[in-house]
This record gives C-alpha cells, sequence and structure tokens, in this order.
C-alpha cells in the first residue's frame, strides 16, 4: 500500500499539486485520472522520487520515501517497477535481452537463472515466441508488453504506468489493460496508472483517484463513477456524446 499525505508541490510560486491525500491499495489496479496539465504526472514523479514533494509525506508500506537516505532510497526503487509512456525499450537488444536488462544490472543470478526468469516473465505477457526478436520488427502494442515484462522482472512490489495505453488502439489497449489488472492481482502489487484512457476507467478502475487543478477533487471506483452526480467528474469521464449517452442510460435503469 502507498498513502499519500498532503502532498504539495510547488515550481517557483506556482503551486501544481495542493495537499493530496490518497491511499493506493495492493492487489488493485489504482488510477490517477484528470484533465491535461491536472498534476497527475507530478504527483507519480514525488511518488517515485524523480521530484521532492515541497511538503507532506509518502509512505510504502509505512515507509517515509521523502525523509529517506539516499541509500534507503535507491534500495526502494528496486521494489518499484515503471513503465513509460513510449515503451523505452532498448533498440539495439532482443526482447528477451530487454526483459533480462534489469536482472544484468541488479539481481546475482547466474545467466541461466537468467534467462529463465526473463522467458517466464514474458510467458505472462504472452510473447515468448518473440523472444528473439528486436524492438523494431514487433508492434507497439507488443513492446508495451514487453515492457510490462521487464518492468515486473525483478518482482515488483510496486508498479507504476504513465499513460500506458498511448499510441494504442482501443482493442489492444484492452489487452494491456487486462494484463496491468491481470498481474496486479497475481502478484499482489500495489499499481498506480496515469491515464487519460476512460475504457480503461470503466474496465479496471479499482480505486480512482480524480485530481482537478492539483487537488483530490474525487475517489471512488468504477462503479461509483457509473452512479456519481459530481459534475467536474461527469464533464472528464463522459465527455464524448458516446459516453454521455452510456450514462444517461445508466441512469434511467
Ligand atoms: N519541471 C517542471 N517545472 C515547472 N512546471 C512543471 C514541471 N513539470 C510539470 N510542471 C507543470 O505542472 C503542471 C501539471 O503537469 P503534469 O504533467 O503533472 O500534468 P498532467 O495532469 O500529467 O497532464 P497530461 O495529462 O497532459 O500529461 C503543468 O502546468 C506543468 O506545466
Amino acid at each position: 500500500m502507498i498513502e499519500v499525505k498532503n502532498l504539495h508541490k510547488s515550481f517557483g510560486d506556482r503551486e501544481v499539486l495542493k495537499g493530496i491525500d490518497a491511499t493506493f491499495e495492493n492487489g488493485k489496479t489504482n488510477l490517477i485520472i484528470g484533465q491535461s496539465g491536472s498534476g497527475k504526472t507530478v504527483l507519480m514523479k514525488n511518488l517515485v522520487g524523480l521530484f521532492d514533494p515541497t511538503e507532506g509525506e509518502v509512505l510504502y508500506d509505512g515507509r517515509n520515501f521523502v525523509t529517506m537516505s539516499k541509500e534507503e532510497r535507491i534500495a526502494m526503487r528496486r521494489e518499484m517497477g515503471m513503465i513509460f509512456q513510449s515503451a523505452a525499450l532498448f533498440d539495439s537488444l532482443s526482447v528477451l535481452e530487454n526483459v533480462m536488462f534489469p536482472l544484468d544490472m541488479f539481481s546475482k543470478m547466474t545467466h541461466r537463472e537468467r534467462v529463465k526468469r526473463a522467458q517466464a516473465c514474458l510467458d505472462r505477457v504472452g510473447l515468448i515466441q518473440a523472444q528473439d526478436k528486436f524492438p523494431g520488427e514487433i508492434s507497439g502494442g507488443m513492446q508495451k508488453r514487453v515492457a510490462i515484462a521487464r518492468a515486473i522482472v525483478l518482482n515488483p512490489k510496486y508498479l507504476f504506468c504513465d499513460e500506458p495505453n498511448s499510441g494504442l488502439d482501443p482493442k489492444t489497449s484492452l489487452v494491456i489493460d487486462e494484463l496491468l489488472h491481470g498481474i496486479t492481482e497475481d502478484f499482489n502489487m500495489t499499481t498506480i496508472i496515469n491515464t487519460h484512457d476512460m475504457n480503461s476507467v470503466m474496465g479496471i478502475g479499482d480505486n480512482i483517484l480524480f485530481i482537478y487543478n492539483g487537488e483530490k477533487e474525487w475517489v471512488g471506483d468504477k462503479t461509483m463513477v457509473m452512479e456519481s452526480t459530481n459534475e467536474k467528474l461527469n464533464d472528464l469521464v463522459f465527455a464524448s456524446d458516446l459516453f454521455k449517452k452510456v450514462k444517461a442510460a445508466y441512469v434511467k435503469r
């Protein structure tokens, strides 16, 4: 579980995060949603230590990340997996070598053990047959799955995904969502996903934090989204005509 308490982040005299309180639970896909510029990425960067908060606490299962020493933070980072908007694979390494990379860097496993572990992760994302291919030879959706395999290879407790579906078609996005949801449950990870994808909200929104202009506006799950009367939330989630009709039909039931 990750808890955020009274988190503030300013750049100069501009306050971007204005006292966020949130709880991200393990075994759940925790989504952060909000308009462009609302502060989602800044929040995630504060969680993983790419930014230091101006004020507030970030607790990883009770351990305050903000006040940790540099050494403790480095150790904590080993417990975190990250997936960025672009899959950020190494073009010159094969799919298997990409997934093995964190093990090569951080584990004391033998070569044979590293290959086995990386292959198990590739198997989990359904890509064992692509292990010898290079990133340039596989689709964007497959690249994302390789990035997921690489993110879980060190068996992290916490998984961070910034816009995992960006650039993917809706059907492939569903595959990625289901995969993230599945591995979160399988490994009881605390997964946090920044997303603009309203299909993800409705599909895998176990716990949703809606940020509006740097403040916590609403918290709930995918069922509560359907029932919510929060206008700002409805404006964001049901922005398209199609989603407006879905909501209207749901409310009429
Ligand atoms: N390093 C920085 N220095 C100054 N301002 C920053 C910095 N990083 C982000 N900001 C500002 O913080 C605000 C929130 O940005 P953030 O990237 O968190 O938005 P977001 O909700 O993730 O948006 P999007 O959905 O478009 O990615 C923006 O106004 C941005 O300009």
